[in-house]
């Protein structure tokens, strides 16, 4: 199957500033693909070169099979317009036009025939907003706007859809039931996504694949799992969810470790162990105290002092220990090892 989008070697920048440095990024028909990053590494940049509004410095765009941006001169330059290249945009704020009704917001960018096939209903249905068409964008919360954005940039029926931090505007409660109910229109719609933000449960929780971008590269894309369970390095490790680090010391597949040895698959030498806090298990014992208990409702945050180290770890269970009380710290499932490069 033609994949939505062909990311190839794209470099960008703005003037004195290179900003994005090669990046490979390909998307599924119907694949929602988060790319996460913190502030600054080029994700508004990623989205706007695929949309037509940066120019590409090296590499090229393809949508659906057709190449709409090349920076290769033996391809003679192609840099299709933004409103030729079938993509929806929704922006970080919606950016919805205050003037217009919601029903000409959604209509804009279809023509008059488009308008009157009753595709605007259609697609307000689909973001769960039938009959709202009437109403004006400052008569709307800001998850219903957002949604509308989402809307607009569904009416034409786009290959693909960029949404660029399209839940940051809203507080955390609406947050978490806005950002559902747009994965859950984008694949009734069937649209092909990328989403930038720069949460990572987000990011785990919604996407088919995430792509974890630091400096203007692409330094692993996986699924949310695999980013999880085998991140490349203790960087992405670190970034993608609650680590627990260790140094370790490994000798035939055995890690010594503050917590005893471990099984890792690694060669022999020095390096680092990344846990995550729910493979800590905490027991009767004497070799930890517990110096904090937080109380999420689904789970806990135990933190255990150990060995002068401050422990991170994480239960579902009901009977939680108490501030002060020993422990033991056992660790279980699988360890990852990160050998130490030979400059550490
Ligand atoms: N118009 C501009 N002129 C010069 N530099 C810019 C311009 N816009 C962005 N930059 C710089 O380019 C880099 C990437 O910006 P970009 O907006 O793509 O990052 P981002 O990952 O989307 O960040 P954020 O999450 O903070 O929005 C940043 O260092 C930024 O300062």
């Amino acid at each position: 199957m033609t994949p939505a989008l062909v990311v190839r070697g794209v470099h960008a920048s703005y003037p004195g500033t290179p900003v994005l440095h090669g990046i490979d990024l390909t998307v599924a028909p119907g694949e929602l693909v988060a790319v996460l990053g913190g502030s600054g590494c080029g994700k508004t940049t990623l989205l706007r070169a695929v949309a037509g509004f940066h120019p590409l410095d090296a590499g090229s765009v393809e949508l659906d099979g057709r190449l709409v941006a090349s920076a290769d001169p033996s391809s003679g330059g192609v840099d299709v317009a933004p409103e030729r290249r079938g993509v929806g945009l929704v922006p970080q704020d919606g950016a919805l036009f205050g003037h217009l009704t919601v029903a000409g917001n959604v209509g804009f960018g279809l023509d008059r025939a488009g308008r009157r096939t009753g595709r605007v209903e259609e697609v307000l249905e689909l973001v769960g907003l039938p009959g709202y068409g009437r109403r004006r964008p400052d008569e709307l919360s800001g998850g219903q706007q957002q949604r509308v954005a989402l809307a607009r940039a569904l009416a034409p029926a786009p290959a693909l859809v960029l949404l660029d931090e399209p839940f940051t505007a809203l507080d955390a409660g609406l947050r978490a039931e806005v950002r559902e109910q747009v994965c859950a229109a984008l694949r009734a719609a069937g649209a092909a996504a990328v989403l930038v933000t720069h949460d990572q449960q987000e990011a785990l929780g919604v996407a088919d694949r995430v792509a974890v971008l630091v400096a203007g590269r692409v330094v692993q894309a996986g699924a949310p799992h695999e980013l999880y369970r085998a991140p490349v390095d203790l960087d992405v490790g670190t970034f993608v969810g609650e680590a627990v680090v260790l140094a370790a010391q490994v000798s035939a597949g055995r890690a010594d470790t503050a917590l005893g040895r471990l099984a890792v698959d690694g060669p022999d030498g020095p390096g680092r162990v990344l846990l995550r806090p729910e493979q800590l298990r905490l027991r009767g014992g004497s070799a930890a105290t517990v110096r904090e208990v937080i109380f999420h409702g689904h789970d806990s945050t135990v933190l255990v002092e150990h060995g002068g180290t401050v422990l991170r770890c994480r239960t579902a269970d009901a009977d939680l220990p108490r501030v002060g009380q020993r422990v033991d710290v056992e660790v279980a499932g699988p360890v990852l090892f990160y050998p130490s490069s030979g400059d550490q």
